[in-house]
């Protein structure tokens, strides 16, 4: 029998309905959809990233946090454009990050993005004082807009550091000069791997601030790799990552009194998965399945059966 000429077919409605879906992340400015990331070495696999969701907003400034192992580093480098996730959507700033031609990625690693190393002296070349080291990424990219060495010495609280060696500041000075040189070619976005990893929490702090004050002032997105544990207080929201997935999110904001209040949230995905924190499950001996409860204002998660009911 003839399809009627007004019934669609089942391709149409598909196609129908993916154009009514609101497009996940479709404004962010950083963008991870399902993300996986498998290494494969002498036939073992690895997966370090199992289908990594993660949002960032234009001019936010995030951590992210997690054990060794857990795919800190396979993300960072996956958004600096090293490596090439193996499945899932990868967007910075409008650049689809796994349909990038080898000529896209180097426009994009030298005008998007800029990158600062936990290693100091990976960051700044030691021969050349703060400004020259600012000034070199931008001859290099034969860039007429770049910003200029001065202005961004200052934000960063290091102008008085300029006509000086790496030899000649403290690791917390060179870190500055190492964001300012990120900044260089006014990038987009700031990636930056542990920082803060060579250095004592009083520089900690100030390479802090003076990645909030790029990010503030000059309307930068950036995304910190770390393991320090007092970041929270230090930046706007800091994501957990656990065997290669978003976990937890803790949120820092200012209370009526001024105080900074920093609290943890667990990540709700897509599909409505949520992964609890292993000390509360251990706690509770919760294992395979749980029992779910709909309240009027929370859900309830209980243990399988009460503990110790199967020892009576
Ligand atoms: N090039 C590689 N080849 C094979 N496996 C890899 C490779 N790089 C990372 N892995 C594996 O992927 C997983 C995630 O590693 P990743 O370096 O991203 O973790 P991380 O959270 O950054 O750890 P750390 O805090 O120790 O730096 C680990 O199991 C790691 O062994």
């Amino acid at each position: 029998m003839d399809t009627p000429l007004d019934t669609p077919d089942l391709s149409e409605l598909e196609a129908r309905a993916a154009q009514q879906r609101p497009v996940f992340g479709e404004h962010a400015h950083i963008l991870c959809d399902n993300l996986v990331r498998i290494y494969k070495t002498e036939g073992v696999e690895v997966v370090a990233l199992q289908g990594l969701d993660l949002l960032v907003e234009k001019g936010e400034l995030i951590a992210i946090v997690g054990a060794s192992g857990s795919g800190k580093s396979t993300l960072l480098n996956v958004l600096s454009g090293l490596d090439v996730p193996t499945a899932g959507v990868a967007r910075v700033a409008g650049t689809d990050l796994l349909s990038m031609t080898a000529k896209d990625r180097l426009r994009y690693r030298r005008e998007v993005v800029g990158f600062i190393w936990q290693q100091t002296a990976r960051n700044l070349l030691p021969y050349l004082t703060a400004r020259e080291n600012v000034r070199l990424p931008v001859r290099l990219a034969r860039n007429r807009d770049g910003a200029d060495p001065g202005e961004l010495l200052d934000l960063l609280g290091v102008g008085y550091c300029a006509d000086r060696r790496p030899s000649e500041m403290s690791g917390g000075e060179q870190q500055r000069v190492a964001i300012a040189v990120a900044l260089a070619n006014t990038p987009q976005v700031i990636l930056a791997d542990e920082p803060t990893g060579e250095l004592d929490s009083e520089n900690s702090e100030q390479v802090f601030a003076a990645l909030r004050r790029a990010t503030r002032e000059l309307g930068v997105t950036s995304v910190i790799v770390t393991h320090d544990p007092l970041v929270s207080e230090q930046v706007d929201r800091t994501v957990g990552i656990r065997d290669g997935r978003t976990s937890s999110e803790t949120l820092r904001r200012e209370a009526s009194d001024g105080r900074l209040i920093a609290e943890e949230y667990a990540v709700l995905d897509r599909v409505g998965r949520l992964q609890l924190p292993r000390d509360f499950t251990g706690a509770l001996g919760m294992e395979r399945r749980v029992r779910l409860e709909l309240e009027r204002d929370h859900i309830g998660v209980w243990p399988d059966r009460p503990r110790g009911e199967d020892t009576e």
